[in-house]
């Protein structure tokens, strides 16, 4: 039987620990790091990234959108990237918020969870703007396949906390509400442990603000944005995710990238070590 993601997931926790590496190809980090700010500059930028964490980390998330800038190419070289991951065994994280109803958002599901397909990643980052139920077929085809979805619930930037703390009718916030259908999903269609579908919440939120400082049983993954560049401080992981610790993915991109080329390797080894402690 293939392993769900929240397995796999667990796996790598085990194995490599919970830092998950940004591939964010920005214009001004390519030419830090001697590269055209082309196609082929992000693709040979996404190689690098992952040289640095082959051994050392277990998941990347490439950020879709600074490869969908060069169009076709962009995604060519991007499927490149992935396909190299794969090979690695590096868990990655597409992160291409997407969403959508019915069957569009099923070929959304399709394009990036399918195995085989040239866009294939462990997991996507979705957006329920839909309503949860509107993920329900990615949500079966990931479960299906041992992949997985992020769905946004409380997003690391301010601009984000006004619709996202809002009450709905029944008076939970949208932030919970999201937290509590994927856990009702999870509950309904995974076996054991971390489930299938995890949600984001930023590390630069107070959960209280947003009815998330209670945590569901049992805790889903939390794709955790907003350490680093964005301010949030790895050490203080625990005390900013209380319960919900035990399923987090600290991601960080810039202040990663940002040791350039020569220097990536070693602060990807420092930083997986730090949120390692902290995850002890
Ligand atoms: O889904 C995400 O990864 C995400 C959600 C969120 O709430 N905030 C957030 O910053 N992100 C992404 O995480 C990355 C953050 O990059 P750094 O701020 O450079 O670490 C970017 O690719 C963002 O698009």
């Amino acid at each position: 039987m293939t392993a769900t993601f929240g397995e796999r997931l667990e796996r790598v926790f085990a194995e490599h620990g919970r830092l998950c590496v940004g591939i964010d190809p920005h214009a001004w980090l390519l030419s830090e790091w001697g590269l055209p700010d082309t196609a082929a500059g992000t693709r040979d930028f996404g190689l690098r990234v992952l040289d640095a964490v082959e051994g050392n980390a277990g998941i990347v998330k490439p950020q879709v959108a600074f490869f969908e800038r060069f169009g076709s190419a962009g995604f060519a070289a991007l499927e490149d990237v992935l396909a190299s991951a794969r090979a690695r065994g590096i868990l990655v994280i597409a992160d291409g918020k997407r969403g959508d109803l019915g069957t569009s958002v099923e070929a959304y599901g399709q394009a990036w969870l399918t195995p085989g397909s040239p866009l294939e990643a462990d997991a996507l980052t979705v957006s329920a703007y839909q309503g949860v139920g509107s993920l329900a077929a990615p949500s079966a085809l990931a479960e299906s396949a041992g992949k997985g979805l992020f769905v946004l619930a409380a997003t690391s930037n301010p601009e984000g906390s006004a619709l996202q703390q809002a009450r709905t009718a029944t008076g939970t916030t949208v932030a919970r509400t999201i937290l509590d259908e994927v856990n009702a999903w999870n509950t309904e269609h995974s076996t054991a442990g971390l489930g299938s579908i995890g949600v984001v919440i930023g590390a630069t939120l107070t959960l209280a603000d947003f009815d998330l400082d209670i945590a569901p049983v049992p805790a889903p993954p939390v794709l955790a944005p907003g350490f680093g560049h964005q301010g949030a401080s790895v050490p203080d992981m625990r005390s900013i995710y209380g319960a919900l610790s035990n399923g987090v993915i600290v991601s960080e991109s810039r202040s990663v990238l940002g040791a350039g080329p020569d220097g990536i390797r070693a602060a990807v080894s420092t930083r997986a070590e730090d949120v390692r402690q902290v995850s002890a």
